[in-house]
């Protein structure tokens, strides 16, 4: 049985006062996560993954039935109410974006400590949110659903509130769900949108060459295993060499061979337009 919260208690301290040494040092934090559907349970699964302690993961959400669920799946502590999460070191917004100011109108409110908040939430800028709350220590991020695994890629903007010491923080915990990049507010909506919305895109296609080899009667989990792996040599292969993708792309099509007819097909289907359009319309909302 896991202790009640209010059995359960976590030395707190004020990031205004500390030093950035104590910041780095100070690995396990009382988290508070303020919305776990898919995206908060993806980054409470990475923590939980990085030897952050589940108890010390405070989650509060929508309906207390699926805070409950979550705790007895992963061993977090549920709060029913957001004033229960008053002296947590560190705050992680991930509720639907339109619930967003409403949540952070109560966070000012209880606060205790000053402590930094982490928004996940798409399309809610800094200036929205300090009108609720107005010198908030913000930062925004755009994660991606492998932070569960720890190979998450996080684009974040940091707001002028955020001191130091809160910057670190924050950083610290980003870094742990995987690979983090800093970058100005107006480009965020980019980056999160390449990173955070193309993992389905991946899956779709997965999943269509998935069909395609059962189509050529391979076995349904064979195909995945082989297709998952294929993407994650060609994508180490990318990362680690740096050479152009059209040339990457050149060494698979031997002349007169298999790849170049398949690349063909793919431009004679518009596959680059369909991923481009993809993208500009997710932007043009
Ligand atoms: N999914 C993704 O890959 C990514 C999502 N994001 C952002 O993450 C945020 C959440 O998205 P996602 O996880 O997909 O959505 P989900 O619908 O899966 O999760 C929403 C969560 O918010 C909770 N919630 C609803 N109302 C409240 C409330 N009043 N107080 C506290 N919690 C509440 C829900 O609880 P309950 O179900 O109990 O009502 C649920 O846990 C969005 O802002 C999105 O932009 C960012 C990057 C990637
Ligand atoms: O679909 C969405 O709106 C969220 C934001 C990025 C990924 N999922």
């Amino acid at each position: 049985m896991w202790s009640s919260l209010k059995a359960y208690s976590v030395p707190s301290i004020s990031y205004d006062k500390i030093t950035e040494k104590e910041v780095n040092r100070r690995v396990i934090m009382k988290i508070s996560i303020i919305g776990a559907g898919k995206m908060g349970t993806a980054i409470i699964k990475g923590l939980i993954n990085n030897g952050q302690n589940p108890k010390q993961i405070l989650v509060k959400t929508g309906h207390y039935e699926n805070a409950l669920n979550l705790r007895q799946s992963l061993g977090i502590t549920a709060v029913q109410a957001l004033s229960d999460l008053a002296t947590s070191d560190i705050y992680i917004l991930a509720t639907p974006a339109t619930l967003i100011t409403k949540t952070l109108s109560e966070l000012s409110n209880i606060n205790q400590q000053n402590a930094p908040i982490i928004s996940v939430a798409a399309g809610v800028s800094f200036d929205e949110m300090l009108a609720i709350y107005p010198n908030a220590p913000l930062l925004r991020c755009i994660p991606n659903t492998p932070v569960a695994i720890n190979q998450g890629m996080t684009s974040f903007s940091t707001s002028s509130h955020l001191s130091d010491n809160q910057k670190t923080l924050a950083i610290n915990l980003l870094n742990q769900l995987g690979h983090t990049i800093e970058v100005p507010e107006d480009k965020l909506g980019i980056a999160g949108t390449i990173a955070g919305c193309s993992p389905a895109f991946i899956d779709v296609f997965i999943e269509a060459l998935s069909d395609a080899a059962v189509t050529n009667g391979l076995d349904r989990a064979l195909s995945y295993e082989i297709i998952t792996e294929m993407m994650k040599g060609s994508a180490a292969l990318a990362a680690e060499s740096k050479i152009h993708p059209g040339i990457l792309k050149d060494d698979v099509t031997s002349p007169g061979g298999d790849t170049i007819k398949g690349v063909v097909a793919l431009e004679k289907n518009n596959f680059r337009f369909a991923v481009i359009d993809a993208i500009n319309t997710i932007l043009q909302d």
